[in-house]
């Protein structure tokens, strides 16, 4: 198997996304990941988080034009990117919301002209980006946005659960008019059509909650799903897509129900997510499908009450690399 090369945006600095790329890097070798994992971020910030910490690590210039290659435990292969204020672990500085965004830029152009072969996001800090004055709603808006791709989806799995949205970062007083059939059509399609390309369900089985409680309770607690969803539904069954629905969101996350799913289609975050992350939280990866590129993200978000203390479990973050690498090696 070729070695792969593997960029990891280290995100919010003042969050967790440091410290994961410090453990990272002890464990590559340990791990047998057949990658390069080139670390985007700062080497004077891993290094004073290193040290904070208590790790040896030593940096190492990233220079894309040599071959990838295993480097040894600790070793840290960095794409230098400047920070624009001093960092502090958990203290948030508008400052430095640049930053976060070039480091995004540089994954995702480099994975589209070729340099990497995926990029795995450390988590960004979707407020403080804001504050900074950017407009910025999730990675998986943005990378859409960057490469130019209409339409991508945000999938999260865990051992047993796949859980993909309709909608991603929208204000709840926004989904209803969101939720439209043209739109549920193509999120589906892409689901159905990735699951079969990338994660070996030869049809898949997908599962369609409704919006409402009960799934509407036949129009009688709202008619988003007569009037978008079930056509939908129709639509995407005459073209041949194993999906059913729409089922209330309560009945459908039922063992008995996921038993023989591929992936639950769910109207929105919090109908989705919660249920995911209460199933795997720490075991799960979000994946952005749709996208000319691989990207994988862990689970959680920048955990600025642990940043620097030694306590982060990072066991997301390897699930979302070793993902990443499943799907470019497929
Ligand atoms: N992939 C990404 O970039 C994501 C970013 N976020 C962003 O993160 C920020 C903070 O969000 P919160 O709701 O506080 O969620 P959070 O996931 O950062 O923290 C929730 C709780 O889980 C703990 N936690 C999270 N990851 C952990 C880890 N690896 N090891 C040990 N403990 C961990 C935290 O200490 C905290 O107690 C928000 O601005 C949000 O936008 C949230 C989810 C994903
Ligand atoms: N809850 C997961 C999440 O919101 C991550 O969003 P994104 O930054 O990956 O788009």
């Amino acid at each position: 198997m070729s070695l792969k090369r593997i960029a990891y945006s280290s995100g919010e600095p003042a969050g967790i996304g440091p410290d994961i790329a410090l453990y990272l890097v002890q464990q590559l070798v340990q791990q047998q990941w057949p990658c390069e994992l080139v670390i985007l971020g700062n080497k004077q910030l891993l290094q004073d988080r290193a040290q904070q910490l208590g790790l040896v690590v030593s940096c190492e210039d990233y220079e894309p034009s040599r071959p990838p290659q295993l480097w040894p435990p600790g070793t840290l292969l960095v794409a230098e990117h400047e920070l624009a204020a001093p960092v502090r672990a958990g203290q948030l500085e508008p400052a430095n919301s640049h930053y976060v965004l070039d480091l995004l830029r540089h994954a995702g152009e480099g994975c589209m002209r070729g340099e990497f072969d995926a990029v795995m996001t450390g988590p960004v800090h979707k407020g403080v980006i804001n504050d900074a004055g950017i407009v910025f709603s999730g990675h998986t808006e943005f990378f859409a946005q960057l490469s130019n791709t209409r339409q991508v989806v945000m999938m999260l799995a865990t051992e047993g659960l796949r859980v993909a949205l309709v909608t991603t970062h929208l204000p709840l007083s926004k989904v209803p008019a969101a939720i439209t059939q043209p739109l549920i059509e193509s999120v589906t399609e892409i689901v159905a059509s990735e699951l079969s390309l990338r994660f070996q369900c030869q049809r898949p089985k997908l599962l369609m909650c409704g919006l409402n409680p009960h799934a509407g309770e036949q129009g009688h607690l709202g008619l988003e799903e007569i009037e978008h969803i079930a056509p939908a539904l129709r639509t995407l069954q005459a073209r041949g897509i194993d999906v059913s629905g729409p089922w209330p969101a309560d009945t459908v996350f039922q063992p008995h129900y996921l038993e023989t799913a591929d992936a639950v289609i769910a109207m929105y975050h919090d109908q989705g997510l919660p249920v995911l992350k209460y199933r795997g939280f720490g075991n799960a990866v979000n994946i952005t499908l749709g996208l000319p590129f691989v990207r994988t993200s862990v689970d959680h978000g920048t955990a600025l009450d642990k940043a620097g203390t030694g306590t982060i479990d990072i066991g997301s973050a390897c699930y979302a690399l070793e993902t990443a690498l499943t799907m470019v090696t497929e």
